[in-house]
């Protein structure tokens, strides 16, 4: 049999990498003569710039930019031809803030990626959005890019309360011959009940009660800015900059739709027997531009089958069908929560092995 394992993250235990290359060691284990074709994935999120690179090459450049908290964070950004991919949550991860300060937090950094990027020549920016621990509408990277306002824009969103008046117009000088592109992760507004705060501020530490009052930063920052940018798909990506970037006359486009094209996942599916996706949590949230969806939807168009591998698994079977996955395996139902998180690797290369039992026969 020919598998194809093209897995996302496991956030916070296991790199996309890790992750596929502990599905193929499992899978060896019980099927040894399996063609194995390894080929990690991102959505936008954390692992977009490695796995662009590992998968098209290019020039990784280094930098250092202002992390969410003001710190100094190392980052790097891919120059591949006249194109350079720029990831986000480098410069305002989650794993950055850990879950705190969120209000605060800024984008500032990923603005800073961004200048770099466009000073290194780059004709085409692609910025992958998600994983943030910000939720400041990109604030941060308008003040970075050269925006002005009546408030300061990178203090997080909290340093926005009040701001009536943000001129974008030396950011927007800039980037005058720059096609910028946010390959966003999730399809939220900036605001409202699907808007960036209410789904994403609890993940990011806001506490229930400041959701409301966020919001209503956000939405007189949309004012400010533009309020039918605000409604946009995307425009609620991490935490928000996907509206700034949007309103910088950024073109949108999903992160997984990017990643797949790039390392060629239609054609590696079509060559595959099975394929095998995977991330943290499978849950309702994989549905939009999450990389187990994106994979499924590649294998169904394939006519191949689609089985996931997670840490957790939080869809129904009936729901799963609905995205096109055959079947889906939790490592904390398999080996328990301790084992899962204490080596992921370990349990992930176990529930492969258990799954190849299944679905690679051999003979006896
Ligand atoms: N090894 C693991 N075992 C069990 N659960 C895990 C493991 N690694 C990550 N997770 C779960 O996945 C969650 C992250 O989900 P994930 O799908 O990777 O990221 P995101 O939703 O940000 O795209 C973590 O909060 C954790 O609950
Ligand atoms: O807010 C973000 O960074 C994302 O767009 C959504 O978060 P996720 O990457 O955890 O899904």
């Amino acid at each position: 049999m020919r598998i194809l394992v093209a897995p996302d993250k496991f956030a916070g235990t296991l790199s996309a990498v890790e992750a596929a290359r502990a599905v193929a060691l499992g899978w060896r284990r019980h099927a040894p003569a399996d063609e194995i074709d390894l080929a990690p994935m991102s959505d936008g999120g954390p692992g977009f710039v490695d796995v662009l690179h590992a998968a098209i090459g290019g020039d990784l450049l280094a930098v250092t930019v202002r992390g969410p908290a003001g710190q100094q964070v190392p980052a790097t950004f891919l120059r591949h031809g006249r194109v350079a991919y720029v990831e986000s949550a480098q410069a305002c991860g989650l794993h950055l803030t850990g879950g705190e300060g969120a209000e605060e937090a800024t984008t500032y950094g990923v603005g800073q990626l961004v200048g770099e990027a466009v000073a290194s020549g780059a004709s085409t920016v692609v910025v992958g959005l998600g994983g943030s621990g910000t939720n400041d509408g990109g604030a941060g990277l308008l003040a970075a890019l050269g925006a002005q306002a009546d408030r300061p824009l990178d203090r997080g969103v909290s340093g926005l309360d009040g701001v009536t008046r943000v001129d974008l117009e030396a950011a927007r000088a800039r980037l005058a011959d720059v096609r910028l592109v946010a390959a966003s992760d999730v399809e939220n507004p900036l605001t409202g009940l699907f808007g960036a705060t209410k789904v994403f501020g609890p993940q990011k530490g806001v506490a229930e009660e400041r959701l409301p009052v966020l919001d209503a930063v956000l939405e007189q920052l949309a004012a400010a800015v533009d309020r039918r940018t605000a409604l946009e798909k995307g425009a609620g990506a991490a935490g928000g900059l996907g509206f700034a970037l949007l309103a910088l006359g950024a073109v949108r486009g999903p992160g997984i739709g990017l990643v797949a094209g790039a390392v060629g996942l239609a054609e590696r599916a079509r060559a595959a027997d099975l394929v095998v996706t995977g991330e943290g949590a499978f849950d309702y949230s994989s549905r939009a531009g999450k990389v187990p969806y994106g994979v499924a939807q590649v294998a169904c168009e394939a006519v191949r089958p689609c089985v996931v591998l997670a840490g957790r698994v939080a869809v129904g079977a009936r729901e799963m069908r609905a995205l096109g996955v055959e079947s889906a395996y939790s490592l904390v139902d398999v080996v328990g929560e301790e084992r899962s998180f204490a080596d992921p690797a370990g349990a992930l290369a176990e529930v492969a092995e258990r799954v190849a039992r299944t679905w690679s026969p051999q003979p006896s």
